[in-house]
């Protein structure tokens, strides 16, 4: 995001918990968003702020959710309007419709979940309500949230990283369920372009205002082919043993059912949550054409292309070939 804002030429302030990055051109300012104060400095003089900022659905932490994704929500946007900035553009997610049964090309005018998969998604459901509910046109305030699903690309330390840890250590052996389920993988930079064209298209009696918008690569792919694409690109043999997908649903259920009961004496992650089993063996691929209606939205790297160079930027990941 911060690089695709410098090379179009606008200033950026970034606001985060940790200072992973060091760029010259851009203003740094640390802290926690759940602190108001913390967060008024670096939206001083500025007139868009985007929130991409989360716990990450792996930390499983339900008040960690709640005070980050929903109190600290209420913070940003309570800081936007008292420092005057004018669009607040929230990274939602697809997720916030997806309840672990299939969506086939569902669009925004899905209901929100009843039954959220997990505390990560219920309270992306919350934050993204409160971010709509905020749009202010008399205020001379603008909000709207993009959706993506799947994010993947150079450094990201989830979907790769978290793949090529089960592959070593000889989990992915099985495909869960038929291994035809198409699902929505979308390329980092795409995600980013999304967020942009928000941003340069919130404004006064735009269709974008209070209004949520899927953003996907618009090439929804078989799950498992991905996930061999990824592995093989890698030198990691692809999963070849089909495990029906209600199995695999309830062994995960009852795995984590065991390590709940014994997380008073040692703490483990499984790699096969029901979140992720239910994410591996459902379709769960969204439309984008309201984006491309509405703010002019096209992906500009394609799967294949996106794939070769996520595959390339992870050299240290890939397994020297006997
Ligand atoms: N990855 C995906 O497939 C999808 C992601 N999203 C959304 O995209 C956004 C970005 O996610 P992603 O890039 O995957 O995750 P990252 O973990 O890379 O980015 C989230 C950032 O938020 C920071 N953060 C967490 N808590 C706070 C806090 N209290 N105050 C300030 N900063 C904080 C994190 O810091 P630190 O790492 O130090 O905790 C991290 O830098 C999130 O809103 C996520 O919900 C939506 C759909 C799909
Ligand atoms: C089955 C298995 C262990 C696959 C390894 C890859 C997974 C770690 C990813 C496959 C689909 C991904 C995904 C997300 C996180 C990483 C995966 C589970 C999200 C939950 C991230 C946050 C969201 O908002 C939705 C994403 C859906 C897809």
């Amino acid at each position: 995001m911060v690089e695709q804002l410098l090379e179009k030429g606008y200033a950026v302030n970034v606001f985060d918990i940790q200072k992973r990055f060091d760029n010259d051109r851009v203003q740094f300012f640390l802290g926690d968003l759940c602190d108001k104060e913390a967060l008024l400095p670096a939206l001083q003089g500025v007139s868009v702020a985007f929130h991409c900022a989360s716990p990450a659905p792996s930390s499983d932490n339900r008040e960690l959710f709640y005070k980050v994704n929903f109190m600290g929500t209420k913070a940003v946007i309570e800081a936007c309007k008292e420092a005057g900035v004018q669009k607040l553009v929230l990274t939602s997610s697809a997720s916030v419709v997806f309840e672990g049964t299939d969506i086939k090309n569902g669009s925004e005018d899905l209901p929100y979940a009843k039954k959220p998969i997990d505390y990560y998604t219920e309270t992306k459901i919350l934050q993204e309500k409160e971010v709509l509910s905020a749009n202010d046109p008399d205020n001379n305030f603008f909000t709207t949230a993009i959706r993506p699903h799947g994010i993947f690309g150079p450094r990201d330390p989830q979907l790769v990283p978290i793949l090529i840890q089960a592959a070593k250590s000889g989990k992915m052996k099985f495909i869960i369920g038929d291994g035809k389920n198409l699902v929505d993988f979308t390329y980092v930079e795409n995600v980013v372009h999304g967020h942009i064209l928000a941003a340069e298209n919130l404004q006064r009696h735009s269709p974008l205002c209070g209004k949520a918008f899927h953003i996907t690569n618009d090439e929804p792919v078989p799950f498992w082919a991905f996930m061999s694409r990824i592995l093989t690109g890698l030198n990691y043999d692809p999963p070849k043993y089909y495990i029906p997908y209600w199995l695999a649903y309830y062994l995960a259920l009852f795995l984590s059912l065991v390590l709940w009961l014994l997380s008073p004496l040692v703490t483990i992650k499984p790699t096969f949550t029901p979140m992720r089993v239910a994410l591996a063996g459902t379709f769960h691929y969204y439309s984008c054409e309201r984006a491309k209606r509405d703010m002019g939205y096209k992906p500009v790297v394609s799967l294949d292309e996106a794939i070769d160079r996520t595959l390339q930027s992870y050299p240290h990941l890939r397994r020297a070939k006997a």
